[in-house]
């Protein structure tokens, strides 16, 4: 197949015409704060305390002494400071001597406390059915009904152009300011070529002698073809029909009459006859050609 076939449906010196070509971070459980690293400190040092150990020997030597109301302000780093006592309300105070009552306790069941100072997991709730969890596989399952994505226009159907792909390969929209559409897959222009050349496609016996009531009477409706004529010739367009970029509508809009004035309004630089040659019926007579002759000859 050469795209030699589809030059010469252009018209000579038309082509150039053509405007187309050109919260914060949530903390896992497992990693703690500061905070929790102290208080979880603490519990083991508790639970060291209960839990009788080999003790080493000591020599009394060896234990540091620190006096605190001497000059010395150099304080060892290995030894953590008591925390302070708190002295507010002061101990003969009436703040203390009341006995504060503790805050309520929150109502409902108490939560839980893990061995290791978490909070307990909410209770499940009883009879309520869980949707299963969301799988992978289900994002890849096609659904079961509706278009699927990237198929392009369903067979048998032409669909207006209002969507390309970039060199990057993703969608983008263009205008469709001359009514292409997306033909579908075996009715390309190449496509065309090939089955001109495979024979004639007008559908008919012989070449026709078509009036204008013929003609008209030919509009590709009810089951009849779709005729049109071309500068004194009659063509069958019906087997075009799928093949027509400008979508079949359109085209449909010349059967029955004169394409001549359509089609040059759209694309003067297509070549009719090239385009259409294998789809000729004949020739387009006036009205009253018949009945003259007759008449004649009488
Ligand atoms: C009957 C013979 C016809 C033939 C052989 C024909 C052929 C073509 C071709 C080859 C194209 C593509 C043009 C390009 O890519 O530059 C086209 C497009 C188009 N045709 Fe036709 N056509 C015919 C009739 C018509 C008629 C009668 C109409 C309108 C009533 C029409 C409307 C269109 C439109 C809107 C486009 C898309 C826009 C464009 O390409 O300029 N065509 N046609």
């Amino acid at each position: 197949m050469s795209w030699d076939a589809l030059s010469q449906w252009m018209l000579p010196g038309k082509a150039a015409q053509n405007p187309i070509e050109s919260k914060p971070t949530d903390i896992s459980p497992y990693c703690k704060t500061k905070t929790q690293d102290a208080s979880v400190a603490a519990e083991a040092e508790e639970e060291n305390a209960s839990t009788p150990k080999a003790e080493p020997v000591r020599i009394a030597s060896d234990v540091p002494t620190f006096s605190i109301s001497g000059d010395d302000d150099i304080e060892p780093a290995s030894e953590p400071t008591p925390p302070p006592v708190s002295m507010f309300p002061a101990l003969n105070s009436a703040q203390r001597a009341s006995s504060m009552a503790p805050p309520p306790k929150p109502a409902g069941p108490p939560a839980m406390k893990s061995p290791a100072g978490l909070m307990a997991p909410p209770p499940r709730l009883s009879g309520v059915q869980r949707a299963p969890p969301p799988s992978s596989a289900s994002s890849l399952r096609a659904p079961g009904t509706g278009p699927l994505p990237n198929r392009g226009p369903p067979i048998g159907r032409q669909q207006r152009i209002s969507a390309t792909l970039s060199p990057n390969g993703t969608a983008v929209s263009v205008p469709n300011p001359r009514g292409k559409v997306l033909l579908s897959p075996g009715h390309s222009p190449m496509d065309w070529a090939a089955l001109t050349r495979s024979g004639n496609l007008a559908d008919v016996p012989m070449f026709q002698r078509v009036t204008p009531s013929e003609l008209k009477c030919m509009t590709g409706r009810k089951g009849k073809p779709a005729w049109s004529s071309w500068q004194g010739k009659v063509y069958n367009i019906t087997p075009y029909l799928p093949f027509h970029p400008g979508g079949e509508a359109e085209l449909m809009k010349a059967a029955g009459r004169d394409g001549a004035k359509l089609f040059m309004d759209v694309h003067p630089w297509v070549n009719w006859e090239n385009m259409l040659g294998s789809c000729m019926v004949g020739v387009l007579v006036p009205e009253d050609y018949g009945v003259k002759g007759l008449e004649e000859m009488d």
